[in-house]
This record gives C-alpha cells, sequence and structure tokens, in this order.
C-alpha cells in the first residue's frame, strides 16, 4: 500500500471476495484504510455479494466507492447509498453502450477480460479493440496490464484510468513494490504518448 501510494496510485483496492487470493478481512482493509491520505480513493470490490455483508463491511471500513465485480444488477449496486462502479467482463457478446445504458447510476464502468471460469483478476488481456472510441474516455481498463504493456495500453485506448493486480505481484497475493513503481512508470510513460 506505501509503495503504491508513493508511486503516485490515485486509488488502492480492498477485495471483499472470500474465493482470492487477495481476499482481506474488514478488519485488514480498516487498518490498512486508516494509513491512506486523504486524496487517495478506497476501493472496496465485491463479487455478487450479499447485501447484508457489504453492510457490515461499509461499517466497518470507509470504503469511497464500490467496485461490483461480479452480475449485480444496477439496482443491487445502488442500495448502498455510496458511489459505485461496475465491473464488466468482456464476453464475445457483450454491449458496451446498452450496458453504459444500463448502468447509468454508475459513477464508472471497470472493463475486465471474460474467463467463465473466474469472476476476474484473470491476468489476461482482452481484445482493447473491442472498445468504442466514444466510450473509452470514460472507462478504467483492466485485464492482464503489467510494466511492459500499460504504456500502449494508455497510449491505444485513452481510457480514463487503468487498474492492476496481478501484473504488479511477486505471487498470487503478494504485491512486490518493484512491480508497483515499474507499473506506474508505464503509466506516465503511456499518458505522455496519448
Ligand atoms: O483480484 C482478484 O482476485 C479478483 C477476484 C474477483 C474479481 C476481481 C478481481 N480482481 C480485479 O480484476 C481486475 C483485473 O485483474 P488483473 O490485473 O488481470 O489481475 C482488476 O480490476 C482487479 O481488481
Amino acid at each position: 500500500m506505501e509503495a503504491a501510494v508513493a508511486a503516485g496510485a490515485d486509488a488502492l483496492g480492498f477485495v471483499f471476495y472470500p474465493p482470492s487470493p487477495r481476499a482481506v478481512t474488514p478488519e485488514q482493509a480498516a487498518q490498512l484504510c486508516a494509513g491512506l491520505p486523504p486524496f487517495v480513493t478506497a476501493v472496496g470490490l465485491f463479487v455478487d455479494a450479499a447485501p447484508e455483508s457489504v453492510r457490515a463491511t461499509l461499517d466497518r471500513v470507509p470504503l469511497d466507492l464500490l467496485q461490483f465485480h461480479g452480475d449485480e444488477s444496477p439496482d443491487d449496486c445502488a442500495i448502498y447509498g455510496r458511489r459505485w462502479i461496475k465491473a464488466l467482463r468482456m464476453r464475445p457478446d457483450i454491449d458496451l453502450a446498452a450496458e453504459r445504458a444500463r448502468y447509468a447510476g454508475s459513477a464508472g464502468l471497470l472493463l475486465d477480460a471474460y474467463d467463465p471460469a473466474r469472476a476476474g483478476g484473470t491476468g489476461r488481456c482482452f481484445d482493447w479493440d473491442r472498445i468504442p472510441p466514444e466510450i473509452a474516455p470514460d472507462i478504467v481498463l483492466a485485464g492482464g496490464l503489467d510494466a511492459d504493456n500499460v504504456a500502449e495500453a494508455i497510449a491505444r485506448v485513452r481510457p480514463y484510468g487503468v487498474d492492476v493486480s496481478g501484473g504488479v505481484e511477486a505471487a498470487k497475493g503478494l504485491k512486490d513494490p518493484n512491480r508497483i513503481n515499474a507499473f506506474m512508470q508505464g503509466v506516465r510513460d503511456g499518458d505522455t504518448r496519448r
């Protein structure tokens, strides 16, 4: 967390999805959030979580933004009265314009690779050419990004933001400060090529 903040990350994600190797408890997340500077956004990631479980987390952790990474409907996402974003996994038949209209109440959309066997954090890219240019400036691009491809991703897609998990890890669930620094350098390089 300290490495990400020092390197200039705008937001940090806390995974409240028990099957994930990155999952944290509300208690762990609350401790970590207490150390965040004021202008770094604390994002809570949920996957088809029961509302009472999300509420229990919100009671304990000062999250600024909720990221819904499952099959939550717009109503499911909105019931907490918090700002939220919707992760869309890039199924072959997805209609991004229709999904954007459907999730109009979101603060933004995050696009991730689709793997029928996993909810996310696949470490895989999808074909960025599938993102219509008129939608790109509003989306957070995710899925298989790392220090080697993030500059190209930013230069080609021109998204609002990028999100990374596995690409800055030394092993599953173990973030690596050197990879974080290299990734953030890639982000700056991509920004200059936009
Ligand atoms: O990180 C996870 O384990 C995870 C589990 C379930 C849903 C989403 C998850 N992570 C998010 O997936 C994308 C892409 O991750 P990666 O860079 O390809 O590893 C990102 O938003 C993660 O926060």
